[in-house]
């Protein structure tokens, strides 16, 4: 089977010091990989390196067999690859209907018609609609993010990154600063997207983070300590020592 994302002796330094160690990582189509590691460990640079926001020293990254080196953030999302940040990036004055269509568009053969502005009956504005409903939020379409929750804000940003159809989707700590229940609702929907779409999550939320990987990184001082399932993880003695305390 061919394999939806694979990164190969990836490196990268900051003045000297090494944030991402020769780190390799496979993911087969449909998987729901997990990433942790203590703070300042290298997962968000390492995200940022896969999905072209920052160029590694050395090192591949492949989407389904092509080579992403060189690629800019753009074609990698055109040719599957999305993901949401640790900040949530949306446009706060805009309506949640139109941040979906801007997301649709930036994959759509008419993503000129950004510039030039689109009529309100537009069936692009029906499929952003739809996504919306799919992450619970179609009665809140044409409010601005800035009058929905943090909760409801992340849902939308998921919603965006599903809009480009990927692969391969990347979510960097979907479920930080929300309260119990939004955790809940954005764990389910998580749970919920389909497994046309691998996942790969960082994700500090331990008992949600574990019910959710099939296969779990530990990353420590940017090098993988261990890679493997569930129960290989958590019984690992680096990683009680380094990352669970013990
Ligand atoms: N642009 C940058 N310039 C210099 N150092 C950086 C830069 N980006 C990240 N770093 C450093 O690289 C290291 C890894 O940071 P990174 O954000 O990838 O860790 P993380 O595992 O995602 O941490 P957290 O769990 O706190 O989000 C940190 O020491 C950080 O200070």
């Amino acid at each position: 089977m061919t394999i939806a994302l694979e990164v190969k002796d990836l490196k990268k330094s900051f003045g000297g010091v090494a944030v991402t160690q020769s780190v390799n990582l496979q993911v087969m189509p449909g998987e729901r990989r997990l990433i942790i590691g203590p703070n300042g460990a290298g997962k968000t640079t390492l995200f940022a390196q896969i999905t072209g926001d920052l160029l590694p020293d050395s090192g591949q990254v492949f989407l389904y067999g092509k080579n992403m080196i060189g690629q800019p953030v753009h074609n990698r999302a055109h040719l599957g690859m999305s993901r949401t940040y640790q900040i949530i990036t949306l446009f706060s004055k805009d309506s949640l209907a139109h941040n979906v269509v801007l997301s649709l568009l930036g994959i759509h053969k008419r993503k000129n018609q950004i510039f030039k502005g689109l009529p309100a009956n537009d069936p692009i504005y029906d499929e952003a609609i739809e996504l919306l409903d799919s992450v619970g939020l179609k009665a809140q379409a044409h409010r601005r993010v800035t009058e929905i929750s943090y909760g409801e804000q992340r849902r939308v940003e998921i919603a965006l990154a599903l809009a480009q159809k990927p692969k391969v989707l990347l979510l960097d700590e979907p479920l930080a600063g929300l309260s119990r229940d939004e955790r809940v609702l954005v764990a389910d929907l998580i749970k919920s997207i389909s497994k046309e779409t691998a996942i790969v999550m960082i994700e500090h939320d331990m008992d949600v983070a574990l019910a959710f990987a099939e296969k779990i990184l530990v990353l420590q001082y940017g090098k993988v300590i261990v890679d493997g399932d569930r129960d290989t993880v958590v019984n690992d003695p680096k990683v009680q020592e380094v990352y669970l305390g013990h």
